[in-house]
């Protein structure tokens, strides 16, 4: 028997409704001779709220210690006066990432069929978003001096370094090699001119390594027309931490909406537990009414079983929300346990 320690953070909102979904697949499509020992940890706005506390060092070290992290959301209603901005994004989700080393944000986004594109013409979408997951603007590299008078003044530095472009570089390399050999770079690089030289100059020497790969470019305001007008183009794009956030919803939207994008935050050393989640946030306006779809939070589990060396486990479950998915057309709400219900039925049919 393999035992597989599975770490749990349903965390905020939506979160809270479309995790408990997620395992139920999970306990659908786990393989025989394995099974996953969960420990749950009711960390989160409502944890914070009561202590004071978000992650501390012994959580931290606890969650080390598992094979894998599943995580729902964290985050509560923008704006909300009890919990100072970013309190939980950063010290939370960005604070998982940065200190597992999750370096490879992977965002794969897939029309599948039965899916709704709100695109008049679609065609085929299927790509990959590999999103740098532990520099960028991302890191906290600023400050504001003058605070609240007219002379304030913020600033919010992006971490650019040539070891963790590289690394994040050659991944997505590795993958267009194994898919339809494409590789994108997102960038700004007429204007954000320094990051940009770095990852200019490290995709074409990466790329010099696999000339069976096509490489070219867009500038990630002109990616958003390109992403909504043709789609299909794209295999794999490599882009940094803030740009990869906004592509991977807009990636989201026109693939059928952001309640079926799945995401893996990857160790692709594997020296830490990597940590799947879905793309989207706790979305506070519809939480607590077993609307939220959870068949994103589902896929992230098809792709924590993939990277956990279960491919056919993983198929199982994208083969369960295909068929979900084509049953919905012509079918009414359903309640978020409902959909969770089905996909594992599905599963369980094979
Ligand atoms: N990974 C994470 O934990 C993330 C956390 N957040 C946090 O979540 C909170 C809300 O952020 P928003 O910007 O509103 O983004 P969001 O992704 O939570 O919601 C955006 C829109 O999508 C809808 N939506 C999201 N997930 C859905 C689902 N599974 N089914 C149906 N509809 C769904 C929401 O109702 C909302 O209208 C904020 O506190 C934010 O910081 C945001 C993004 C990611
Ligand atoms: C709250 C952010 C740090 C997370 C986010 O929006 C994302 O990873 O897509
Ligand atoms: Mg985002």
């Amino acid at each position: 028997m393999t035992s597989i320690k599975l770490a749990v953070i349903p965390g905020d909102g939506i979160g809270q409704e479309v995790v408990p979904e997620a395992l139920k697949v999970l306990a659908a499509a786990t393989p025989e001779g394995v099974t996953f020992e969960q420990t749950h940890y009711e960390i989160g706005a409502e944890r914070y709220l009561a202590t004071g506390e978000v992650l501390t060092d012994e959580v931290l070290a606890d969650i080390r210690t598992k094979d894998a992290i599943l995580l729902g959301a964290v985050g509560g209603k923008p704006g909300d006066p009890n919990l100072p901005p970013g309190i939980l994004e950063r010290g939370l989700l960005l604070k998982l990432r940065f200190e597992l080393d999750h370096y490879v944000n992977l965002r794969p986004s897939k029309l599948f069929p039965g899916a709704a594109s709100p695109l008049a013409n679609p065609g085929e979408i299927d790509f990959v978003v590999v999103r740098e997951g532990t520099e960028g603007p991302y890191t906290g590299n600023g400050g504001s001096i003058r605070v609240g008078t007219p002379q304030e003044v913020a600033t919010e530095v992006s971490l650019n370094t040539a070891f963790g472009v590289e690394r994040v570089v050659r991944d997505a390399f590795a993958r267009a090699q194994k898919r339809r050999k494409k590789l994108t770079l997102v960038h700004k690089t007429n204007v954000i001119v320094n990051a940009g030289k770095i990852w200019s100059r490290l995709v074409a020497e990466v790329g010099a390594e696999y000339p069976d790969v096509a490489v070219d470019y867009q500038h990630v305001d002109a990616m958003m027309i390109h992403l909504v007008a043709n789609p299909s183009q794209f295999d794999v794009i490599v882009t940094d931490n803030l740009f990869g956030d906004i592509v991977t919803d807009l990636a989201a939207a026109v693939t059928g909406g952001i309640g079926l994008a799945a995401s893996g935050n990857v160790n692709p050393d594997r020296t830490t537990p990597s940590m799947f989640e879905p793309v989207h946030g706790s979305a506070p306006d519809i939480a607590g009414q077993q609307i939220a779809d959870p068949t994103a939070a589902i896929g992230s589990v098809a792709l924590m079983l993939d990277h956990l060396g279960y491919p056919e486990a993983a198929a199982k479950i994208d083969a369960a929300i295909v068929k979900d998915l084509e049953s919905r057309q012509g079918q009414g709400p359903r309640k978020t346990a409902e959909v969770g219900d089905a996909i594992a039925a599905l599963v369980v049919a094979g």
